[in-house]
């Protein structure tokens, strides 16, 4: 029988906070007793705050970017190099995330070529695939998720460090959040297909984990469920709650 898998709590504080906020975000995680033993935990700033955040956080809370180019460094103005983020010691990225798909028009294969590059320099990647209110409204939902999936999979050569991140769109930043049961029954898809097309192994070893209006009342309903294998936090990260989160096992 395989290892259970890490629990797996991102952070993603998208295009927020200002040196201040951040110093203060920083400092309690810092003060407060947090299980992050047991629960892989990783804040994701925006690019002006991964150094100093890096340099101030405790050790054991990982820093992430939310973006990454899918080329080595050169002439890409703007674009987020994966070996200077090494470099840095930020260890972590997003790829694919819905905000990053939409208003940046990333394609399917864009994301599955950041994800293999960001690998290949070291990184350890957190993919995030999820459909829109549209498509689920139409039942595509696990067709759109299987197609992001099988994009990334053609460009994946070692899933050992991808984190999936299932977040359907119209319950991100919406307060409307997938009931711990719509997430599972996604979240067991994703597993049978990683089971087919990754085999067996890989797939019992992938974290898949939730995203989109986890907060600290709403987490714990969630650990029931044996595909949830932690979350990805947008709102509530840059709130003290966040602490609750990474600590639901106790609350
Ligand atoms: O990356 C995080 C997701 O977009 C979820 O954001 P949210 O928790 O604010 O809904």
């Amino acid at each position: 029988m395989s290892a259970p898998r890490t629990f797996f709590v991102g952070g993603n504080f998208k295009m927020n906070g200002s040196q201040e906020s951040m110093k203060q975000i920083v400092g309690a995680l810092n003060e407060n007793k947090l299980n992050v033993d047991k629960v892989e935990t990783v804040i994701f700033p925006q690019n002006l705050y991964l150094i100093p955040t890096r340099e101030h956080v405790r050790k054991d809370i990982g820093v992430g970017a939310q973006n990454v180019h899918d080329k080595k460094n050169g002439a890409f103005t703007g674009e987020n190099s994966a070996q200077s983020l090494i470099d840095a010691g930020i260890n972590y990225t997003l790829t694919g995330h819905s905000e990053r798909r939409t208003i940046f028009k990333e394609s399917d294969e864009l994301v599955a070529d950041k994800t293999q590059f960001a690998i290949e320099q070291g990184l350890t990647v957190v993919a995030c695939i999820g459909e829109t209110l549209a498509e689920r409204e139409s039942n595509d939902t696990i067709k759109v998720v299987v197609r992001q999936l099988n994009a990334l999979a053609d460009k994946v050569k070692s899933w050992s460090k991808v984190v999936v991140a299932y977040e359907p769109v119209w319950a991100i930043g919406t307060g409307k959040t997938a009931t711990p049961a719509q997430a599972q029954e996604v979240h067991a898809e994703i597993r049978k297909w990683a089971a087919e097309r990754l085999g067996a192994q890989v797939a019992e070893g992938l974290r898949i984990i939730y995203g989109g209006s986890v907060n600290g009342a709403n987490c714990k309903e969630f650990l029931q469920f044996p595909d949830v294998d932690g979350f990805l936090v947008g709102g509530a990260s840059l709130k003290p709650e966040f602490h609750t989160i990474v600590n639901v096992h106790t609350i």
